[in-house]
């Protein structure tokens, strides 16, 4: 399938016609920390999507990243906030971190579904997390929840390969070759964040000394 397929003019429920619903995106992450392939990811969707809002799910437990240490989740809660903050279609939800346990989004749709009346929910995730989507919790009752917009990452496949047709697109999005793992490590030798991750961030993970003994 084109990585240009799903251009606005093609957008599944593309306002037209019947009654406008709301339409939602939803972009979750661990966020540790957020930087600038995550907030690019998210307005290219909100462009080619025509959402309304999308909002950022910081998860609780990442259960898949048992492996590596994970920031405090309030920590991450904050630098997604001050990340957003400037955008006034971003918000952030507290849903996945107040959510005692492991953090799964089946979990985080049904909630937001819940809390959303009369809203289609649209969930954001890069080409690595989409590859790994039929071994995330009670996968297939996720594609009744939302429809999943993956999109390109640089070093990463994009594909929908098993998905369920018509309930994933592919989106081609500015390549920004950043990850929260290569922010880590250069904080932690003393390597600059600085243009990798708003601003503001910079200034919190210097505040808080994040990642410094990594
Ligand atoms: N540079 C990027 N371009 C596009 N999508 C991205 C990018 N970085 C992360 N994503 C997507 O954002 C979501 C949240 O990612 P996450 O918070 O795990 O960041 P990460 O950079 O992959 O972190 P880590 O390096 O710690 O694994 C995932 O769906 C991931 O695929
Ligand atoms: O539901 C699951 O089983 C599941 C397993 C792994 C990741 N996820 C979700 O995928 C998103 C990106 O996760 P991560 O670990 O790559 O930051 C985030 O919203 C996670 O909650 C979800």
């Amino acid at each position: 399938m084109g990585q240009q397929e799903e251009q606005a003019g093609t957008a599944p429920g593309v306002p037209g016609d019947g009654p406008a619903r709301r339409r939602l995106g939803v972009m979750g992450g661990t966020f540790d920390p957020i930087h600038h392939g995550h907030l690019v990811a998210a307005s290219e969707v909100a462009a080619l999507f025509h959402l309304d809002q999308v909002v950022f799910v910081p998860t609780g437990q990442p259960w898949q990243k048992t492996h590596e240490v994970v920031s405090p989740a309030e920590d991450r809660y904050l630098m997604t906030v001050i990340a957003t903050a400037s955008n006034p279609q971003f918000s952030v939800s507290r849903i996945d971190i107040d959510r005692p346990g492991k953090t799964y989004t089946i979990d985080t749709l049904r909630d937001l579904r819940n809390l959303n009346e009369d809203t289609d929910l649209f969930f954001i995730t890069g080409a690595d997390a989409l590859s790994q989507i039929l071994g995330w919790r009670d996968a297939t009752e996720l594609f009744s929840l939302a429809h999943f917009i993956g999109v390109t990452r640089p070093g990463h496949d994009l594909t929908d390969d098993g998905l369920p047709e018509g309930k994933v697109s592919l989106v081609e999005v500015p390549a920004l070759a950043i990850s929260s793992t290569d922010c880590r490590g250069r904080v932690a030798k003393g390597d600059p964040v600085w243009y990798l991750v708003p601003d503001g961030v910079v200034r919190y993970i210097d505040k808080r000394q994040l990642y410094r003994g990594q």
